[in-house]
């Protein structure tokens, strides 16, 4: 059985790029990996209607919070299969944004903090209802908000709803230092994003802590 890896972090904070250099360093130690993220935009139709909701093109339903965090859970729910799959055939499953973005960000706007009602509701719904695998392991790419900001502004898109929501991006890694401290689904490790990480000791202690 291999192990559900989950990087998490604010947008802009460096997940994918943390992601495609673990991978490497996971093969270079031997290990079989697959690779995940969420939202998958452009393969489900959850997805797609999230990003349309985030740009504003669909009607008040990114006004709501819980209509939000469905969506997001369907998506995942379609990859409930292969994400099971993957989990039998590789060593490593690491994904990009899991449950605890909807936790994280849901909460965020909802002003709640990581013991809030949301928090509690998206786990019954995703976990108990929905019955997506819990994560082994969930990293935290931990940067100061101005500097993920800086970093998402040089990415070539166009800002979605939340990322240009600086107070939203506040309260969000406010309550993602939350849901690490209380250890929320699983354990967390907490990585300082301001800094290179050593990704062969990471991706060692990543096997190693089975
Ligand atoms: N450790 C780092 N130091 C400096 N820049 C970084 C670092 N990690 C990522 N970046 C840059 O920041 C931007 C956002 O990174 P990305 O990995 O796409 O973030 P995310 O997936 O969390 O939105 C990219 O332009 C990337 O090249
Ligand atoms: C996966 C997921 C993301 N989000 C938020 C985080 C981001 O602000 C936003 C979009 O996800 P994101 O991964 O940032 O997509 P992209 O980088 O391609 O724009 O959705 C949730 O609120 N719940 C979730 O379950």
């Amino acid at each position: 059985m291999g192990r559900l890896v989950v990087i998490e972090g604010l947008d802009g904070s460096g997940k994918r790029t943390l992601g495609a250099a673990l991978v490497e360093a996971f093969q270079r130690r031997g290990a079989k990996v697959a690779q995940h993220a969420f939202p998958r935009y452009g393969e489900s139709v959850h997805a797609d209607l999230v990003s349309d909701a985030l740009h504003g093109r669909l009607g008040d339903v990114a006004d709501s919070v819980h209509g939000m965090a469905v969506l997001f859970a369907l998506d995942r729910h379609g990859a409930r299969e292969q994400l099971l799959r993957d989990l039998e055939n590789y060593d490593i499953v690491l994904v990009d944004r899991y449950i605890a973005s909807n936790a994280a960000y849901q909460a965020a706007r909802l002003h709640q903090d990581e013991h809030g009602e949301i928090v509690e509701w998206i786990r019954q719904l995703e976990v108990d209802r929905l019955g997506l695998p819990v994560p082994d392991r969930q990293l935290l790419l931990r940067v100061p908000v101005d500097l993920a900001a800086t970093r998402a502004a040089t990415r070539d898109r166009v800002r979605d709803t939340y990322e240009k929501d600086g107070g939203l991006q506040t309260r969000c890694a406010a309550l993602y230092d939350g849901l690490a401290r209380i250890g929320w689904l699983a354990p967390w490790l907490v990585l300082d994003g301001r800094t290179d990480q050593d990704f062969d000791q990471l991706s060692k202690a990543l096997v190693a802590d089975a």
